[in-house]
C-alpha cells in the first residue's frame, strides 16, 4: 500500500460502501478490495506535513557526514539494537543500490537516546501515525474476509512495526545495477512512503496475495521512501502462525501449514531476498 506525498492520477477514494456492496453481490470482496485500487490510498488521515517531514527525516540522516552515520552502522537486521543504519549487503544474490534505517518502532520503541537526533521526533510522530492506520487497514480486512471487524487485530497483526528508511543513491550506470531485488515481504502487509521519484514496480498481485515488487536504479535522484512492516512481533516466537481458522472448511482446507514465529523469522531471514515468496515453503 502506497501513500504518496503527490497526488497521482492513479489515486483513489476509497468508498467503503460500494466496496461492501461488492462484497455483499460477489460474497468474493477480497479480491474486489485489491482490485478496486486499495493498492494506494490517499484518505489515511496522516497528515501531508507528517508525511513530508518523514521523508526529509530520512534523507536528513542519510545525507550526514559518514563519522556520524557510522556510529548508527550494523549488519544485523534483528530487534537489537531497535536502531540500525546499514547498505544492503546482506542476503541477496545481489546488493541493492541502497542505504536503509532500519528502525524497530513496536511493540518496544527505542528510548529517545536509541534514536538519531536528526530524525527520533518524525520517527515517534510518523509511527504513531502508522500503528492508527493499520488498525483501520486491519479491520476492513477482517470485515472484507467475513470475520469479525477487530479478528485480525486481536491476532497481533498490528502489534509489531519495523520501519525502513530507505535512500537510493542517483546511480551513474542504473543499467547495472538494481535499488531493491524483486522480493515479496514476509510481513502480513506493508505502508509504503515513497517520494517524488518514484520507481517502485509492482510485479504481481491477487486475492491477498504477497506482491512480487523491485526498485530499479535511476540516474535521477536519490529517492527516499520508507517502508513500515506490521507484523506478529518476532520477540512473540511461540507465537503459532497459521491460515485462519474460521476460514477454513471441507471446501476450502488449509493451504498451508502451520509455523511458530520463530521458525518462520529464521527461514525467511536465511532465504533472503531471492524473489522466492517465504510462504511458499509453508504451502501444502
Ligand atoms: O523503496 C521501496 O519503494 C520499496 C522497498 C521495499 O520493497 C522493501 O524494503 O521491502
Ligand atoms: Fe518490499
Amino acid at each position: 500500500m502506497a501513500l504518496n506525498t503527490t497526488p497521482s492520477v492513479t489515486e483513489l477514494d476509497y468508498d467503503r460502501q460500494a466496496e461492501f456492496k461488492a462484497f455483499d453481490e460477489t460474497k468474493a470482496g477480497v479480491k474486489g478490495l485489491v482490485d478496486a485500487g486499495i493498492t494506494e490510498i490517499v484518505n489515511h488521515g496522516i497528515p501531508s506535513s507528517v508525511l513530508e517531514e518523514m521523508i526529509e527525516g530520512v534523507r536528513g540522516f542519510h545525507e550526514q557526514d559518514t563519522e556520524v552515520k557510522k556510529q548508527w552502522y550494523n549488519m544485523s537486521f534483528r530487534e537489537k539494537p531497535p536502531v540500525v543504519f546499514h547498505s544492503n549487503f546482506y542476503n541477496a544474490p545481489v546488493p541493492g543500490w541502497r542505504d536503509t534505517l532500519i528502525c524497530h518502532m513496536a511493540p518496544n520503541p527505542p528510548n529517545h537516546h536509541e534514536m538519531p537526533p536528526i530524525c527520533r521526533e518524525i520517527l515517534m510522530k510518523y509511527s504513531d501515525e502508522v500503528q492508527k492506520l493499520s488498525v483501520r487497514i486491519l479491520e476492513l480486512f477482517s470485515e472484507a474476509l467475513g470475520l469479525n471487524p477487530s479478528h485480525l487485530v486481536e491476532m497481533g497483526y498490528a502489534e509489531g512495526l519495523s520501519m525502513l528508511g530507505i535512500y537510493y543513491p542517483p546511480c551513474p550506470q542504473p543499467e547495472l545495477t538494481i535499488g531493491s531485488q524483486k522480493h515479496t515481504d514476509s510481513t502480513l502487509f506493508t505502508i509504503l512512503l515513497q517520494d517524488h521519484i518514484g520507481g517502485l514496480q509492482l510485479l504481481t498481485n491477487g486475492k491477498f496475495e504477497c506482491a512480487s515488487h523491485r526498485v530499479l536504479s535511476k540516474k535521477v535522484g536519490p529517492r527516499i521512501s520508507v517502508a513500515s512492516f506490521l507484523r506478529v512481533p518476532s520477540t512473540q516466537s511461540y507465537k503459532v502462525i497459521e491460515p485462519i481458522k474460521e476460514l477454513l472448511s471441507e471446501e476450502n482446507p488449509a493451504k498451508y501449514r502451520s509455523t511458530t514465529m520463530e521458525e518462520f523469522t529464521k527461514y525467511s531471514m536465511a532465504k533472503g531476498l531471492n524473489g522466492v515468496p517465504t510462504t511458499l515453503h509453508y504451502q501444502i
